[in-house]
Parts: structure tokens; C-alpha cells; sequence
């Protein structure tokens, strides 16, 4: 194996669950880890779209138990790694336990930018199980750099081998995402990651910026599978970091067959910048929020997109899903009120 440059977790088995409602069946995750392990992907998430513990009706509930999932894939994958994302508060350390006892052994400790000290627990039990540990800072584009130097700090004084830079809503533009990637490398002592999402058409522009300031581990998804427009898409930034000289150690051709022939047919659609995700990325709302807006927009007749910049202006965070019905509710009751 060629020593790789960077490493690319892959988030189609996690973040790509949210564009699914989150019903993956045993035989797609069984199907697409094999094929991202002979491609040599080093890292596959696997965990409902929220982490683990996520299956709920506030989430969404998983059609199949995320821990067989997890089975399925360690299953199957020969040099791969398989990781789990957990949400402390959402998933619990029993959790986290179990998933490495099936043999995860990545643990990315996810919260929201400002409230990294909730992690403390989570990342301790994640190293004393042996695990590859990473602190992933949702919502990075809410708070300054110096903020996020601060949280990402204290993930790494509780041990974390890792801290990314989630830009969870797809809301950073390349300037700021070379600002914090820069901060972060002259700060910290561990790696640093980055997590792009692509509402505003930025993912790739991001993540290439965030490598060029020192990330050396950064996320994929196949065909873009993830919430929102998707994320940076793996197959497209292995062919793009191959043109640069950087090594991923990713069989190009493989990755794009496990792309054409694999993960395209489960797609319903193919994942695209809608005017929805698009206003993801303009207000700054949680990519995650799209399907739930879109359903609320349904229920009250109205355009999501109203819902979703309200949702912005009120800096509604992740953990905050039954806001969207509250918010949707608030804006017919005005406009009946206005129309009367
Ligand atoms: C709800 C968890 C979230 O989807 C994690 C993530 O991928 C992000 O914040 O972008
Ligand atoms: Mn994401």
C-alpha cells in the first residue's frame, strides 16, 4: 500500500443516509463497503445519518438496525476501517461500546461548534477502546476562528487524534475555510480534518483549500451521497488530488465504478443543488434539515424556502428538528392572520 497524503473518510453510508430517510438495507451497505474496500478507501462510515442512537421519529427512523449495518460492513472489509459517528446526547457510550465490540474502530465524537466540552466523555471511552478518534466541530461557519480554535483545543486535550472542521450547512466560502483550516494547523498538535458540504457548490473548491493549508483528512462521498446537495464527491476529488501528485492510495477506476454501478441505482434522484439545498448553504441552516423542511413545507403549504431562512435567522442548531414544525406553523398562522 502506498503511503497516502491524505485520507478520505467516506460518508455515503452515513451522511448519504439522510438523503435516503435513512433505509439502507444489509445487502446495499454490504455491497458498496466491499466495493469502496477494494478501492482502497481507507475510512467508511457507517451509523444513521444523525450517529449513532439517531434512529428515532425525530430523526427518522432507520429501516435497519444501524448496528447490523455496522456488522455487515466490518464484514466484508479486508484493509478498510469502518467508523461510526456519534452525536453525545444522541448516542450514548453503551453505544459506542457496542459498535467497537462489532469492530468500528474509528469513533467521531460530533457537536455543535460551540459545546465541544460535551464530548469530553465520549472521546476518552472512544481511546480507551482503542479507537481512532476524531472531534468533528459541526456548524464551523457559525462562530470566528478564535471560537473555533478554543473548541477544537479542548477536543484535543481529551485525547482526540483529530479535529475537523464540519461545515455542516455548506454555508463557508473558500477564504474562510483556509482561515480556520490555517488557524487550526498553527494551534494544534493533532491532524485536522475537513467536512464540506456542496449547497452552495463549494465542496470541492473547500476541501482542495483546506488541504492546501494542511488538512490531512478530509470526507467523500460517493456520488455526493449526503444531506443537502451532498458532499464533496469522493470520486471526482481521488481523479483531482491524482492531478495534483497527492496520494489517496484510492484506485481511481474502482472508485468510479463503485459510483456508476453501485451507488447511482440506489439513488431515487441524483443528488443536485436544488433551490432547497441552495438556501441551505445561503442562510447557514444544518443540511440535515432539508427533508424535514420540505415535509413541514408540505404540511402547511408553504414554500420551504421560507421555512428554511427563517430557521437561519433564528440560528436553529442540530438537536433543534422539532423547531421546523414550530417555525413552519408560526409563519401560516401569520400569513392566515395577515390574509383575514
Ligand atoms: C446530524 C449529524 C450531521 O449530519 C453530521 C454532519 O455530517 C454534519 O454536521 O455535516
Ligand atoms: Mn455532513
Amino acid at each position: 500500500m502506498n503511503k497516502r497524503d491524505v485520507y478520505i473518510t467516506e460518508v455515503a453510508l452515513r451522511d448519504g443516509s439522510h438523503a435516503i430517510n435513512h433505509s439502507y438495507t444489509i445487502d446495499q451497505v454490504t455491497e458498496v463497503a466491499k466495493a469502496l474496500d477494494e478501492a482502497h478507501v481507507p475510512f467508511i462510515e457507517v451509523s444513521h445519518g444523525d450517529g449513532l442512537g439517531g434512529s428515532s421519529l425525530q430523526y427518522g427512523l432507520s429501516t435497519t438496525n444501524e448496528m447490523e449495518l455496522i456488522s455487515a460492513a466490518v464484514s466484508v472489509c479486508k484493509q478498510a476501517d469502518i467508523a461510526v459517528l456519534l452525536l453525545p446526547g444522541i448516542g450514548t457510550v453503551g453505544d459506542l461500546k457496542e459498535a467497537a465490540n462489532i469492530g468500528a474502530r474509528m469513533a467521531r465524537i460530533a457537536t455543535h461548534v460551540t459545546e465541544a466540552d460535551v464530548s469530553k466523555q465520549h472521546i476518552k471511552v472512544a481511546k480507551e477502546l482503542g479507537m481512532e478518534t476524531v472531534g468533528f466541530l459541526m456548524m464551523a461557519h457559525m462562530v470566528p476562528t478564535e471560537k473555533l480554535i478554543e473548541q477544537a483545543k479542548l477536543m484535543e486535550s481529551y485525547g482526540a487524534d483529530t479535529v475537523y472542521v464540519v461545515d455542516s450547512a455548506g454555508a463557508l466560502l473558500p477564504h474562510q475555510v483556509k482561515e480556520r483550516i490555517r488557524a487550526l494547523r498553527e494551534a494544534l498538535n493533532v491532524n485536522v480534518g475537513f467536512h464540506g458540504h456542496n449547497n452552495l457548490s463549494l465542496a470541492m473548491a473547500n476541501t482542495l483549500v483546506a488541504i492546501e493549508e494542511g488538512a490531512t483528512r478530509v470526507d467523500g462521498s460517493v456520488r455526493c451521497l449526503g444531506a443537502g446537495a451532498g458532499n464533496t464527491q469522493t470520486e471526482v476529488l481521488v481523479s483531482v488530488l491524482d492531478r495534483m501528485n497527492i496520494t489517496t492510495a484510492i484506485d481511481l477506476y474502482k472508485m468510479m465504478d463503485v459510483a456508476e454501478d453501485i451507488v447511482a441505482p440506489i439513488l431515487d434522484q441524483p443528488q443536485e443543488i436544488t433551490k432547497g439545498s441552495l438556501v441551505l448553504g445561503y442562510a447557514g441552516v444544518y443540511s440535515s434539515f432539508l427533508l424535514h423542511a420540505n415535509r413541514a413545507a408540505q404540511k402547511f403549504n408553504l414554500d420551504p424556502r421560507d421555512i428554511l431562512i427563517e430557521l437561519g435567522k433564528q440560528k436553529v442548531v442540530g438537536g433543534q428538528e422539532d423547531m421546523i414544525l414550530d417555525v413552519a406553523s408560526d409563519i401560516a398562522q401569520k400569513r392566515m392572520t395577515f390574509s383575514t
